[in-house]
């Protein structure tokens, strides 16, 4: 230890840092004054590069502003204990301070909190389990449980990180398994799904219409499933239970015409035995009697008891015979008006939900969607367009090629369009040649947009007939339902529309 006093350590020290020709900043006049007095320097503490660092540090609130204060007041005072406290509150603000009970970002969380864990961020993580929950079914109710308590963690205004942290890797855990087996129960379910539309086309393999709708089934309960693709699969089974339980129907009704034919003739058939045998008895007495007659005066009375049994047994048979005709007669015509119905059952069943010419929806068919997709639209606060489409000069098409061609015609611009659609679109045959098109979550400038283009697909792939190529066109209009107007109105919007594109020179899609 020097001898010396301070002021000539200082003066001693200036020479040195001349001497020296380094800079009198303070810390090297430090670093001087202590070998200039032989006491121990302390360990160099970067007071310029921190505050450099601090002098870069944003001060968005009053939170980073007090933490940066409190850093700045560390570095004059050369505490790195005092640089680490202000550093680790300036990025962890955003806790509850003390005596305040309402959620501030100006205080840190806790001192593992990183800046991000905010509360914004914690319930930002909080609604996506909440909203994933839905997704993975009730059937774990631990893990539904498990889900709840770490939703209400994160809530709270001051966060255990560590605990949650915990939570979060035990939930993450249990997702991923759960995640799985769902995943495992949707292939389970959909491979039970074709078993089932497998074994209904088994049992009705002389039914050409069932049989075609169980492989249009198959075919739309295929992965990737989509909405759309399921909504689908649901009417062409609703149509198949309705097919089914009429057939059903005309079997038990076949079945206890049946069963009354047998036992008319079942009773019939014991009334003639008991008839006959009573006639057998009567004739037996009668030749019983003619053996023993020994003159013409006693055969007269055998005979005429003869005669009458024979009357009687007669009018038995034909009797017998007549009701027995009358109930064939009524089994045929039964029989034929089951017939009649079966054709009538065909062609509505057929036509239950789809147009068997295109296979687009029908009006009923569309009735169903369009609800749905309004329901869909309200409650999700999307828009829908209405598309209506109607072919031009499609009298003059039939009249020049026929009514087939006309029908194929039909069926091409149909499948055109369900190429251009999207697999949400929905395609409905609303009239002879009227379609209606339902464009979900579509503004009209879309609508407008997607019709458009239809027309122009329509011009690229020209409809053939007898090596001609036939150019189809139409005319639409389209109307975006507002949030309180009606299916009903909302077509009537796009009819007029595609009216005044008709009386405007057709080929033209207008918004309603
Ligand atoms: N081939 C066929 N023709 C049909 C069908 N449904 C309706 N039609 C015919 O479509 C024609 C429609 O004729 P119009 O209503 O005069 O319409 P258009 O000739 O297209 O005239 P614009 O609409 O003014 O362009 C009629 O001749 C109907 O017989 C069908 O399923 N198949």
């Amino acid at each position: 230890m020097s001898d010396r006093s301070p002021s000539e350590i200082a003066r001693e020290t200036f020479k040195l840092l001349a001497v020296k020709r380094l800079a009198p900043t303070p810390d090297n006049y430090q670093v001087l004054y202590h070998e200039v007095a032989g006491t121990l320097a302390p360990a160099h503490f970067p007071s310029e590069h921190l505050r450099k660092i601090a002098g870069v540090l944003p001060a968005k609130n009053p939170g980073q502003q007090k933490h940066l204060g409190l850093l700045n007041s560390a570095i004059n005072q050369r505490s790195w204990e005092g640089v680490q406290n202000a550093l680790i509150g300036f990025a962890g603000f955003g806790m509850v301070s003390s005596g305040n009970t309402e959620p501030s970002p100006l205080t840190p969380l806790s001192p593992a909190a990183g800046p991000l864990a905010t509360p914004e961020f914690l319930e930002q993580i909080a609604r996506l389990i909440e909203n994933a929950l839905p997704a993975l079914g009730n059937d774990d109710l631990r893990f539904i449980e498990q889900a709840r308590e770490l939703v209400n963690l994160l809530r709270q205004p001051a966060v255990d990180l560590i605990r949650m942290k915990t939570m979060l890797g035990n939930f993450s855990h249990r997702l991923s398994f759960t995640a799985e087996d769902q995943s495992e129960i949707r292939a389970t379910l959909l491979h039970l799904l074709h078993m089932v539309f497998e074994n209904i086309a088994e049992l009705c393999l002389d039914d050409r219409w069932l049989k075609g709708q169980i492989d249009a089934l198959i075919d739309a309960s295929t992965p990737p499933l989509t909405l759309r693709r399921l909504d689908d699969v649901q009417r062409r089974l609703k149509d198949v239970i309705f097919k089914q339980a009429e057939a059903k129907g005309r079997a038990y009704e076949a079945q206890a015409q049946m069963q009354q034919l047998l036992a008319t003739f079942v009773d019939r058939l014991s009334l003639m035995t008991e008839s006959s045998s009573a006639y057998h008895g009567t004739i037996e007495e009668c030749a019983r009697q003619i053996e023993q007659a020994k003159t013409l005066e006693e055969l007269g009375p055998v005979l005429q008891n003869a005669i009458a049994a024979t009357r009687h047994m007669a009018s038995e048979t034909m009797r017998s015979r007549d009701d027995l005709q009358a109930m064939r007669a009524k089994t045929e015509s039964a029989e034929a008006e089951i017939s009649k119905l079966h054709h009538e059952l065909d062609r509505v069943s057929a036509q239950a939900r789809h147009d068997p010419l295109t296979g687009a929806l029908n009006r009923r068919g569309l009735d169903e969607a369009i609800q749905r997709e309004i329901s869909t639209a309200r409650r999700k606060g999307t828009h829908l367009c209405l598309a209506l489409l109607d072919i031009d000069n499609f009298k003059k098409l039939n009249d020049d090629l026929g009514h087939e061609a006309g029908d194929a015609a039909l069926t091409h611009l149909a499948n055109v369009t369900r190429e251009c659609m999207r697999p949400q679109d929905t395609l409905a045959r609303y009239g002879g040649e009227e379609f209606v098109i339902l464009l979900p979550d579509t503004e009209l400038e879309h609508g407008i947009a997607t019709l458009t283009r239809l027309q122009r697909e329509l011009t690229k792939q020209f409809f053939l007939r007898e090596n001609m190529k036939v150019l189809i066109t139409f005319s639409a209009g389209v109307a975006q339902l507002t949030p309180d107007e009606t299916a009903i109105d909302g077509i009537k919007r796009a009819d007029q529309a595609m009216y005044i594109a008709k009386r405007t020179g057709k080929n033209r899609v207008l918004g309603g």
